[in-house]
């Protein structure tokens, strides 16, 4: 089974190709991630994989600048991780007065991450690192088939990093994720994506990519 399949694709912006030929399957089960320099287009490929997924699956999304509401709460930035499960109705009268059961749904994931003590805090009064936390609360609360995370845990130090990859695990069979620290990649992946040169250069098992073949995404 696959969930989603881009075929000899070409992404870009406009006229300009960022991707050329890409060809990318994912299945159930599988954690992707996908490492390349700045600029290489991890979010190009995971904005069209998660713009396919889409339609068909619920998807957990953890995007680069976050899209927090700042001058909102954690609890109500969190809260909108469900937000198109509902009316527009329900939303409105949840976003003001958020249900006492949501509330403590909300709690557990947010003392998982750390969170417990700022969830009546605005987002614009947090550190980097507990914005990023509170984006992946909203992705947790959400839940879904598959989690899309771009640099998702590059806000926090690496042994926080590794303990959010542990609970990412733990709530999402299925992942997509662009990092950029190839240890806790490794540690991650089930499968590694290569991007380099407007191109995927390798895509396999994680096992079986050596440390040149990393280097080499890297070299200038
Ligand atoms: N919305 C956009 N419109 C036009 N060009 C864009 C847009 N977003 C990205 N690009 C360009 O596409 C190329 C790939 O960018 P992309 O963000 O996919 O790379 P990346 O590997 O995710 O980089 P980073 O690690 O810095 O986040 C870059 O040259 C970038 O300038």
């Amino acid at each position: 089974m696959t969930l989603v399949a881009l075929h000899r694709e070409t992404l870009g912006y406009g006229r300009s190709t960022v991707l050329s030929e890409v060809s990318f399957a994912l299945a159930p089960g599988e954690r992707v991630v996908l490492l390349g320099r700045s600029g290489a287009g991890k979010s190009t490929l995971l904005n069209a994989v998660y713009d396919r997924l889409v339609p068909q699956n619920r998807v957990a999304l953890v995007p680069q600048d976050h899209a927090l509401v700042p001058q909102l709460s954690v609890l109500r930035n969190v809260v909108m991780g469900r937000l198109d499960d509902h009316g527009a109705v329900y939303n409105l009268t949840s976003l003001l007065h958020v249900r006492p059961g949501d509330r403590v749904g909300i709690a557990a994931v947010l003392a998982d991450l750390g969170l417990a003590d700022v969830i009546d805090r605005k987002v614009a009064g947090l550190s980097g690192g507990q914005r990023q936390r509170v984006a992946l609360g909203r992705a947790w609360w959400r839940g879904g088939t598959v989690l899309i995370g771009d640099e998702p845990v590059s806000a926090v130090d690496e042994t926080q990093a590794e303990a959010l990859l542990k609970q990412a695990r733990f709530r999402f069979d299925t992942a997509v994720l662009a990092l950029h620290d190839v240890a806790l990649a490794r540690s991650y992946a089930t499968r590694l994506v290569g991007l380099n040169r407007n191109r995927i250069v390798f895509d396999a098992p994680a096992e079986t990519v050596d440390d040149a073949q990393i280097t080499a995404l890297y070299a200038r």
